[in-house]
């Protein structure tokens, strides 16, 4: 098969399909690599050999209508738990909280993944699916040979923007929406928020914050504010910055990426810990996707609510958490679940 990707914006009524005939999607090493490149990427939590930057340069490419979204029930599935996945996350929770207890982090993220069938080989038919469930959120369906399929809809950008007009978001601290609430209360109001999950936003804009300084004269901030990502409220601050220098966008995002609302605090130990000490490679799960273009349109997204699609119709849902010292493993397990639901329920 060779490599494609097709997207759709938040808001948006149609949708994007590129793909590239000729040769293969080219091969990076890092982030910092982007710098003055072009096409759609798709990068992981931690390139390596195994999981590269990958940079598809499309020959062809396509805008598909999509039919007026419809609301479809946010009923939830039940998914009889499976008990080894759940030892799993004990386990790392229990590791996980120990580093924090000792002051090792401030805030980590673990996550976990869990593995349901699907015998549905329509791909485009479950992208167009997950399009009108999720009309706010960004959908994609990326297939490379090196990094498989993924299938996505998520609510957080990295970075977008046009000709050094740049802008990315906080995103962080999770509640399960009342099922009452619908695309049409947007925006939110009236949702309270702990402390916990109050200082877990409030760690990753102060992250993104310092790193934006060494990129923009100035930057704005707005929030944090409700926002809703299918069935889920979170928080959320917008922050907005002029790049000094539009042929380092590369370094914008190396710099920017993971943020603590998929790693953790400080960083580079933290992606360390998570690479040695989570139960399952995540993959291409917490990097980014998405179109970029140093003169043109950016849009790149956090790969959250994504699945892994293997070719035996074996589908990889992974979803995580920030973890503080204050944070309880019954608590958590059932927000990772919570999370799943997004895109487990484009499966039924
Ligand atoms: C890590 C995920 O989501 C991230 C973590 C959040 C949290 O810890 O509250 C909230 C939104 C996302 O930034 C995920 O969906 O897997």
């Amino acid at each position: 098969m060779t490599a494609f990707a097709y997207y759709r914006l938040p808001y948006l009524h149609h949708a994007h399909y590129a793909v590239q005939h000729e040769g293969e999607p080219e091969v990076l090493s890092s982030v910092a690599e982007l710098n003055g490149k072009e096409g759609f990427v798709i990068a992981p939590f931690s390139p390596s050999g195994d999981c590269p930057v990958l940079l598809i340069h499309p020959d062809e490419s396509k805008l598909l209508p999509i039919s007026d979204a419809k609301v479809i029930s946010t009923s939830d599935s039940t998914q009889a738990e499976n008990a080894s996945d759940r030892d799993a996350y004990a386990e790392d929770f229990e590791c996980f909280h120990q580093e924090l207890e000792k002051g090792t982090f401030r805030k980590i993220v673990l996550a976990r993944k869990a593995t349901v069938r699907t015998a549905d080989k329509n791909f485009e038919s479950l992208f167009m699916k997950a399009c009108r469930m999720y009309p706010r959120l960004f959908v994609s369906l990326v297939y490379t040979p090196q990094s498989g399929m993924w299938l996505m809809a998520t609510p957080e950008i990295l970075l977008k923007g046009e000709q050094g007009n740049m802008s990315t978001m906080s995103l962080a601290g999770t509640q399960k929406a009342e099922p009452s609430r619908t695309v049409a209360d947007y925006p939110v109001e009236g949702v309270e928020w702990s402390h916990k999950n109050q200082e877990e936003q409030q760690y990753v804009t102060d992250y993104i914050e310092d790193c934006i300084k060494a990129f923009a004269d100035d930057y704005q901030l707005k929030g944090p504010y409700t926002t809703m990502a299918a069935n889920l409220y979170h928080l959320r601050t917008d922050i907005s910055f002029r790049l000094r220098d539009e042929g380092r966008l590369g370094d914008v995002i190396d710099a920017l990426y993971p943020t603590p609302a998929v790693c953790g605090i400080p960083k580079e130990e933290a992606r360390r810990f998570i690479l040695q000490h989570e139960h399952q490679p995540r993959k291409y799960y917490s990097g980014f996707v998405g179109p970029v273009s140093p003169q043109g349109k950016t849009h790149l997204f956090v790969s959250l609510r994504c699945m892994n699609i293997l070719p035996d119709g074996a589908c990889e849902l992974y979803a995580g958490g920030g973890l503080l010292k204050e944070s309880e493993m019954e608590k958590e397990w059932k927000e990772t679940e919570a999370k799943m639901q997004t895109i487990r329920r484009v499966l039924l």
